[in-house]
């Protein structure tokens, strides 16, 4: 069972030596990368995006489960999404991202212009939710991140559910969609993912006592080591070149 020490927003798990992230923190966080140490939202989501698709290949091979079914929402949690539908194909899986809340900006034209360019098929409906199982081999959930508030309002209620009630693997982005992102899941019928990609730093609702049942994976290899103690963040090294390292 893991221990919890406290300072301030961020808790550390002292049995695993891993900081966990209040949303406020998360938010703060990204806001840094982009006023102090000018990142671009392109050039984070990319690499966001690309470990997305990193861990999704390591825990579900193309060689098994080579169809894959995004959803994406309407915030950069989306964006993740759309990237990593395009590294997907580019590791040979065949895609379908369903986008139902589209935002106009150029950032998420040019991103799902890229997913049609590389073969993705945008679907304007989803099949039955009982019915995705004879078509996909897993789903990503890129439906919302870390800013999130619940409860998911109508519009979306269906696009969650379709993840709820797939039947399939599901592999969230950053967080698991529907979930409070500090006090994770609300009752025995909100989302179970099967694997968790955390970005940058785990949030709160990424706690083992809540994903019991997911692999976890940290990946955004981004964070500046003055960010690191500025939120003082304890987090496992990365090996090598790689873009995502297992967090159990
Ligand atoms: N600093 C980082 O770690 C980075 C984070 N990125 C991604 O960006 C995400 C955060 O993106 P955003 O701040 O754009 O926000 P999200 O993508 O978490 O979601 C915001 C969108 O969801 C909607 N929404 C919020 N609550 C809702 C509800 N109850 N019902 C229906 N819709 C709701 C909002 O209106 C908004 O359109 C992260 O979780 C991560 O996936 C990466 O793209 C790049 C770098
Ligand atoms: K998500």
């Amino acid at each position: 069972y893991s221990k919890m020490a406290c300072t301030g927003e961020t808790c550390s798990d002292l049995t695993r030596n891993i900081s966990y992230l209040s949303q406020e923190d998360a938010a703060a966080l990204d806001q840094d990368l982009f006023n102090e140490y000018k990142f671009s939202v392109d050039q984070l989501m990319e690499l966001a995006g690309l470990s997305v698709a990193t861990a999704v290949a390591k825990v579900y091979p193309v060689t098994s489960c080579n169809t894959a079914l995004i959803v994406c929402g309407p915030g950069n949690n989306g964006g993740d999404g759309l990237v990593a539908a395009r590294h997907l194909t580019l590791f040979g899986y065949s895609v379908a991202v369903y986008y139902p809340k589209r935002t106009p900006k150029p950032l998420y034209d040019n991103l799902l212009r890229q997913c049609e360019k590389f073969g993705v098929n945008i679907m304007d409906n989803l099949p039955p939710s009982n019915e995705l199982k004879n078509h996909y081999k897993l789903v990503v959930d890129a439906l919302f991140g870390f800013s999130f508030k619940p409860p998911v309002r109508d519009a979306l209620k269906p696009a969650l559910d379709a993840l709820i009630y797939s039947g399939l693997p599901v592999c969230s982005v950053d967080i698991p969609s529907g979930w409070d992102v500090e006090t994770g899941p609300d009752s025995d019928s909100a989302l179970k993912p099967t694997l968790i990609i955390s970005l940058s730093a785990p949030k709160k609702c990424a706690k083992p006592e809540f994903i019991k049942n997911a692999r976890h994976f940290l990946g955004g290899r981004f964070l500046p080591p003055a960010i690191l103690q500025k939120y003082n963040l304890t987090l496992p090294p990365y090996s090598n070149q790689d873009q995502v390292v297992e967090l159990s």
